[in-house]
């Protein structure tokens, strides 16, 4: 029997130092209009739920969008040692999910039609989909135009689409901010058995996610236009 069947997968990839990051940025800038707002160097982020810190405006939403390929960049962005950003478009969109910090989406779409259309993106199963309805139990309020939602209602759709599919990376830019302790307490759930099913977090917060319980195996920050690995003690 393999080491994978026996052991969960984040203890695999601790156990196989030989196991490529999970991401890896090299020579990666971004600017607006001629202004740079990123200069990442070489970066290797291994297997994992790390923490993103950054003080307001420095660019970790940038940053997020970028790695989700949802804004142009120059450099590499690789995940999983194989799949390239721009030369495996959609196989790495299918891997990297995003959820956004305080989504906004067309008003008058429901619920019920984002959540479809990004899990036939993601190619997720139907069990997949209303599992995750079910958990979070807004299945009434999708079928309302999601202008008339509040934020945290938002927040809620905005995380189950960020769990759609099979993916090996998850970014969530501030998942906690407006959820009530019920749904907060849900994510951290659905982002500790994640990881126990091999999938990696980036986690943007200004709160301390070492509060959380999670796992956070370590903790980056965005400053001065960069990305560095800080020290960590959780
Ligand atoms: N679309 C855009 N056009 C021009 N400049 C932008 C754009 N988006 C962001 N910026 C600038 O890029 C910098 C980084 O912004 P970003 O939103 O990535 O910061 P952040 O770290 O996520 O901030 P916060 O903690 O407030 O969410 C800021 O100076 C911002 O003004």
């Amino acid at each position: 029997m393999s080491r994978e069947r026996i052991l969960p997968a984040f203890l695999c990839e601790f156990l196989n130092p030989s196991m490529p990051a999970i991401l890896t940025l090299q020579n990666l800038t971004k600017s607006y209009s001629g202004r740079l707002v990123l200069s990442v160097p070489a970066v290797d982020i291994a297997p994992g739920i790390h923490w993103l810190k950054g003080q307001n405006g420095f660019g970790k939403t940038t940053l997020f969008k970028v790695i989700a390929g949802l804004l142009p960049y120059a450099g590499t962005v690789l995940l999983d040692g194989q799949f390239d950003l721009r030369r495996h478009p959609v196989a790495y969109r299918l891997r990297v999910n995003y959820g956004e910090a305080e989504p906004v989406y067309p008003e008058f779409l429901t619920g019920w039609e984002l959540i479809h259309w990004v899990a036939t993106a993601k190619q997720a199963p139907q069990h997949q989909v209303d599992a995750l309805i079910d958990r979070f139990a807004v299945a009434d309020f999708l079928k309302t135009p999601v202008g008339t939602y509040s934020s945290g209602m938002l927040k809620k759709v905005s995380i189950i689409m960020a769990f759609l599919g099979n993916p090996r990376l998850i970014l969530l830019d501030e998942p906690l901010i407006t959820l009530d302790q019920q749904a907060t307490h849900l994510v951290a759930e659905l982002i500790q058995t994640g990881r126990e099913q091999g999938i990696s977090f980036l986690l943007s917060s200004h709160q301390d996610f070492s509060l959380s319980g999670l796992p956070v195996e370590s903790v980056w920050q965005v400053a001065q236009q960069t990305l560095t690995l800080v020290p960590h003690t959780v």
